[in-house]
């Protein structure tokens, strides 16, 4: 091929795969949670040795080395590659799918033995078993939303990876019974190189994938709060300004403080985790009665709170009580042992948030929530300018 240096490319990409062969070997060690890394490392790994005994064949090592044994190595990196996103994406116990494997194995390494020593059909047998791993991890990693970009990327180089080997079937097929052409051998060629890139690339990217999907769950879990698993707080107060500021200002809207009644005394009888519990409970039937849109936050303690977008005020009063009632009914059972829960909601409504400072409904809120407890608790009650 004019002006490229094949087995210079090749010596630098097997070093590349060895290299992050190490690496993951290394990340492996360090996170022993995520057993993926093994199978990548050794997919790496079996890669090279593959490589180098396939290459054996120029310095005239015996065939069922050089092609039996090397083209029975070729097929596992990209089936170490599916059985470690296996591990990644469902965990580290998952089960792998070892009868589909075990037959596919054996139907492919009898056909090889068979084979080895006719012309081009090692090449095809490989290629084959090389295109459905590559669509296998397609499938799989089409499972994994987050992180999206990452995982996308790593599909698109799979399919191009099974697309090259679809081309290499092809050549070998159309050209069987005769001599390749010296076009054909050119193109097989730069499939070979393709073929060992898109291998590097595809494991150069999968370290990415745990990296940006670690470093996702991270940040994720810094806006949740642990218990209820709601947005905490902060997080809560950045969701909502931004949502003002930008859709909801000629919104109308609604937002509500609420409340556990009487809570240190269920804590008190019962014990922390018992309340624990209940706080789930509430944090569960929050997610249930409201809608997708509105937000939801554990400001703390035992106190949540929402905002309702587009909601009219009557529309609030309804969901106000339709909360409240749920608590009552639901929320009110732990271990068997009846807890009397209830809960107390201060809401405050606008026809349009505009002009409006978002602490000043939280505070409108809080008030209405204070007049909630101070008539008796276990109500909803709407802030009125007084
Ligand atoms: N189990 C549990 N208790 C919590 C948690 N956070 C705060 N608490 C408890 O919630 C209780 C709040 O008590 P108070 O502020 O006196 O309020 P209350 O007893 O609910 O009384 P009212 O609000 O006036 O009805 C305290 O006992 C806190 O220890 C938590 O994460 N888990």
């Amino acid at each position: 091929m004019p002006g490229l240096d094949l087995p210079t490319l090749i010596v630098l990409t097997l070093t590349i795969n060895l290299l992050v062969a190490g690496y993951m070997a290394l990340l492996a060690k360090l996170q022993p949670q995520q057993s993926a890394f093994w199978h990548w490392a050794l997919s790496c790994l079996i890669f090279v040795v593959a490589s180098l005994l396939a290459a054996s064949r120029l310095h005239q090592v015996p065939p069922i080395f050089s092609v039996l044994l090397a083209h029975a190595l070729l097929a596992l990196p990209p089936l170490l590659v599916g059985t470690g996103l296996v591990r990644f994406i469902r965990g580290p116990l998952a089960a792998q799918p070892l009868k589909a494997i075990a037959i596919c194995a054996t139907v492919y390494l009898l056909l090889l033995s068979a084979s080895y020593t006719v012309s081009h059909s090692t090449a095809v047998l490989n290629a084959i078993a090389i295109t459905a791993s590559c669509i296998w991890c397609i499938r799989l990693l089409q499972a994994l939303t987050k992180p999206q970009f990452a995982s996308r990327l790593l599909q698109s180089v799979l399919a191009l990876h099974a697309l090259t080997m679809l081309a290499e079937i092809y050549l070998y097929l159309s050209h069987w019974h005769t001599a390749l052409p010296q076009q054909a051998v050119t193109l097989l060629q730069l499939i070979l190189l393709s073929h060992i890139l898109l291998t590097t690339v595809a494991a150069v990217l999968l370290p990415l994938l745990f990296f940006i999907a670690r470093e996702q769950l991270l940040m994720q879990q810094a806006d949740l709060d642990e218990l209820t698993l709601l947005p905490n707080r902060r997080h809560f107060l950045r969701e909502s300004s931004a949502y003002l500021a930008q859709d909801g200002a000629n919104a109308q809207l609604a937002v509500m403080m609420l409340d556990l009644d009487h809570f240190k005394s269920i804590n008190d009888t019962f014990g922390h985790a018992v309340g624990d519990t209940a706080l789930k409970q509430v944090a569960q039937i929050l997610t249930q009665v409201l809608r997708k849109t509105d937000l939801i936050g554990r400001m703390g303690g035992e106190e949540f709170a929402i905002v309702m977008p587009n909601t009219s005020e009557a529309e609030a009063r309804c969901i106000g009580q339709r909360l409240r009632q749920q608590v009552e009914q639901h929320a009110g059972m732990v271990d068997g042992k009846p807890l009397n829960l209830t809960i107390s909601i201060g809401a405050t409504y606008v026809k349009q948030f505009s002009g409006l400072d978002f602490q000043t409904l939280l505070k409108q809120a809080d008030e209405a929530l204070y007049e909630a407890k101070r008539s008796g608790r276990n109500t909803v009650t709407f802030y009125s300018a007084r």
